[in-house]
């Protein structure tokens, strides 16, 4: 009452329609804040395995453990907040530790700080590795931090009278932070893309971290210039810090009256009753029923998060073509938050209203319930796009193996026949590559040459030339350099990415040009034939001979597994946050979203331990795992969620403050009452209120 008092009597500088000026700086902080998140998380994977050279399970557990991390902090945050700095100073201070982390990142990327011989290649990748992780670090405290705080922050500015606007505030917030994933999502991928350097050009990660960087520090520019326009509520005290204090003090209890001489009390927080108010201990008995549910719902995170990362590798092995379209690998995330803007509001105004309609009380945890169950469909989903993937793949010699690849570089068919191997044609102007198991040994055949032995990566293209010629020919094109080639001598690979190339061969000053288009992923020996003459056409003197056939299975095909991975995610954590702040006592609200936030970060780890532990080779059986693991902890969901009994915090603290009040009243007109009996019968009185204000079931 106080407050709501306090704020009614602040002149806010300007009210725009019934809406506080104030929710324009938080709305507008939360969409750069969020731009700056996702836009950087977006590269993140991509950064660790193509920069910093880490393979791809390396990468994913580091990212994972980041996110997790990111979810940790907003316990921090909220502590910090409510006990100490107050929501408005916890996000400025921790605003700027997020920004410098941003920076920190931005630099770690920049690639010539440590190439003294400029061969595009960091000579101390320690050092990129240690900025980038203390970059990480201060980022996870930053954006965990102040998660709790925004949202809580931004709902402050709003009187009691103002339910409808502050629900409202809600929506577009969330919005907000879907506009800003999906705006940097598509940004930063192509900033990546360009390539970038002082001494020499290499794909522009810097770029990539800088803007999200610099969007967090317009985040608290902005921020900052709200600040006169803020209603800043002063830290509570903290409540998380009572409530362990609370529990602790009723297990200690329970524990010195273990013997069966002493009465057993309903609830095991019962036995706090002897310290701690009883408004409390029944709020922490609401705050612990919703947490206990909480226990099956990682799962869903580990499954959800995986998009940024697993999927995303994945989108590197396809062909990213849209026609006018070439969409990045990273850039594919993006389905995800357009999905949002688009779900959530068919959700709420089309689908529930129709459900009810038809009479069915499709009720929060039922919501949930199939939201993890739409979950595990899209990792089934993904698990068939992944076989069709596998399918496209090359094989590559395993550490025993070793490879032959002859190309027949005359005009005419040749028999070849290799030791303990039946003789084969080989036509012309083709390669035969021969993956060899007994250790044969194959002397005076080629030179020595480091030939790929895996996949091109990014979608790039790997291309190779060799020269049929008697004459040194070069080669180029605009964004590779073949150099000099000897007769009958091949080049080195060089990257090319999709789309048309045209190379220049040259001999003194006599030159042809000969242009092909690329996919992605493929690799290539282009085959010069003796017949070249300069000056004259040479397309038709130069043959690709195709050593890796290009990504064949399109990215569209991840449509499918993204919208229900976004279908499940309305239902399941929309509703979930929803029903986390409808559930929680007033005074605990923010415990419950942290409490929320927590089982992000435990999905994250999950992910780490089950890819650690399972080690499966396939990675479509991997995505089976995951599916089916969150189908059996859906139905240990469910099953809790129908012994759950919804409640009305407000009602039930409305009741005991009554009885409080009541009994004080009591307590001075019958001086002398025996505390003990006193508590006894309050303890019963409460539960029949309390039993009465949950009716509704799962
Ligand atoms: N749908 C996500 C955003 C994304 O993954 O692009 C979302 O809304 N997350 C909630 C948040 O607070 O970031």
């Amino acid at each position: 009452k106080i407050l709501n008092e306090k704020r009614d009597k602040l002149e806010f500088s300007k009210v725009v329609c019934g809406y506080p000026l104030s929710i324009f700086f938080i709305v507008v902080n939360e969409f750069c804040e969020r731009f700056s998140y996702y836009g950087m998380r977006a590269v993140l994977v991509l950064y660790f395995k193509y920069f910093l050279r880490w393979d791809d399970d390396l990468a994913t557990s580091i990212y994972h453990t980041f996110v997790a991390l990111c979810y940790l902090t907003p316990i921090l945050g909220a502590i910090v907040a409510d006990s100490w700095l107050g929501k408005f100073k916890t996000i400025i201070y921790l605003s700027i530790v997020y920004a410098v982390g941003q920076v920190a990142m931005a630099v770690s990327a920049i690639h010539d700080i440590t190439d003294s011989d400029r061969d595009g290649t960091p000579d101390s990748m320690t050092f990129h590795i240690v900025l980038s992780m203390v970059g990480l670090f201060l980022i996870a405290l930053g954006t965990g931090g102040i998660k709790p705080c925004v949202a809580a922050f931004g709902g402050d500015q709003f009187g009691e009278h103002q339910d409808r606007q502050r629900r409202t505030f809600f929506s577009v917030f969330y919005l907000c932070i879907n506009g800003g994933s999906l705006l940097s999502t598509i940004i930063t991928p192509v900033l990546r893309a360009q390539e970038c350097g002082i001494y020499s050009k290499q794909k522009c990660y810097s770029l990539a971290f800088g803007v999200p960087a610099a969007l967090m520090v317009v985040a608290l520019v902005v921020f900052i210039i709200g600040s006169g326009m803020y209603y800043k509520a002063e830290p509570q005290g903290n409540i998380m810090l009572d409530v362990c204090k609370c529990i602790g003090f009723a297990i200690k209890n329970r524990y010195r009256h273990r013997s069966k001489q002493y009465p057993k009390r309903q609830h095991w927080m019962d036995w706090a009753e002897e310290k701690y108010d009883k408004l409390l201990i029944a709020q922490i008995k609401m705050v612990l029923k919703v947490l206990f549910l909480y226990i099956p719902l990682p799962m869903f995170w580990t499954l959800f998060d995986q998009k940024g990362s697993r999927w995303t590798l994945q989108a590197t092995t396809m062909d990213g073509n849209f026609g006018a379209l070439v969409i990045q690998p990273d850039q594919m995330q993006t389905v995800n938050p357009i999905l949002i803007l688009t779900l959530v509001p068919i959700m709420d105004s089309l689908i529930y209203p129709l459900i009810k309609k038809c009479g069915l009380n499709f009720t929060p945890l039922k919501r949930m319930t199939v939201g993890m169950l739409l979950a595990a469909i899209a990792f089934v989903c993904a698990a068939l796009v992944q076989i069709q993937i596998d399918k496209t793949l090359p094989t590559f010699p395993s550490t025993s193996q070793s490879q032959l690849k002859l190309l027949n570089m005359g005009s005419n068919s040749v028999t070849v026949k290799l030791p303990g191997n039946d003789a084969l044609i080989l036509p012309a102007a083709q390669v035969y590559p021969f993956i060899n198991n007994c250790n044969t040994k194959f002397t005076n055949l080629l030179p020595e040459t480091n030939d790929l032995t895996s996949k091109p990566q990014e979608g790039n293209n790997a291309i190779r030339f060799v020269n049929g010629m008697k004459t040194a020919v070069n080669v180029s094109t605009a964004a590779a350099d073949f150099g000099l080639i000897e007769p009958f001598y091949y080049s080195n690979y060089s990257q090319i990415k999709n789309g048309k190339a045209t190379f220049t061969l040259r001999s003194g000053s006599q030159s042809c040009e000969y242009s092909t288009n690329f996919g992605f992923g493929s690799s290539y020996t282009f085959f010069i034939h003796s017949t070249l003459v300069f000056g004259s056409n040479c397309q038709d003197s130069v043959t690709a001979v195709e050593d890796i056939k290009p990504n064949s299975v399109h990215m569209a095909l991840q449509i499918p597994q993204y919208f229900f991975i976004t279908a499940g995610e309305v239902m399941f954590s929309v509703t979930g946050l929803e029903f986390s702040y409808s559930q929680a006592p007033s005074n605990m609200k923010a415990v419950l979203q942290a409490g929320w936030l927590f089982t992000v970060a435990i999905g994250n780890f999950i992910v780490l331990i089950v890819a650690e532990l399972a080690k499966i080779p396939k990675q479509w059986a991997e995505y089976v795992l995951f599916a089916s693991l969150l189908v059996a902890v859906c139905v240990i969901f469910s099953i809790m969620a129908y012994f759950y009994t919804y409640i009305d915090p407000t009602e039930i603290e409305a009741q005991f403050k009554k009885k409080i009040n009541e009994d004080d009243e009591d307590d001075k007109s019958k001086p002398g009452k025996a505390e003990v009996e006193m508590v006894k019968r309050d303890s019963i009185k409460c539960h029949d209120e309390y039993d009465k204000a949950t009716q509704t079931k799962m």
